[in-house]
């Protein structure tokens, strides 16, 4: 079988990971900061109404609609880990 060359669309793939780890580490920073003020309040760690609201928020951002659901998937990956960070914070350190 003859194999298609790959490279440059993997390369694109490599730099776009790379900026999406740099993002999501970011986020997860933010993450930890907000779960450390939610335990020293005793909030609750999920938010209804604010997943929600990031939700219908990603809804409208979506470039292509067709692929919705890719989208939404990895966006409640994204808040269901981002939630399990959050629960197994050590008191005080971020
Ligand atoms: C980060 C928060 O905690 C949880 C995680 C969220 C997120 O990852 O965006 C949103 C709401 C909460 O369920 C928050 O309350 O803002």
């Amino acid at each position: 079988m003859l194999k298609t060359n790959l490279k440059k669309e993997r390369r694109q793939i490599n730099i776009i990971n790379f900026f999406l780890i740099k993002l999501l580490h970011r986020r997860l920073l933010i993450v930890k900061k907000i779960g450390l003020k939610k335990q020293k309040t005793g909030q609750e760690i999920f938010d209804k109404n604010r997943e929600k609201e990031i939700k219908n928020h990603l809804l409208k951002e979506i470039p292509d609609q067709e692929n919705i659901e890719y989208y939404q998937e990895i966006f409640d990956i994204i808040l269901k880990s981002s939630r399990e960070v959050q629960k197994n914070l050590k008191k005080g350190r971020a």
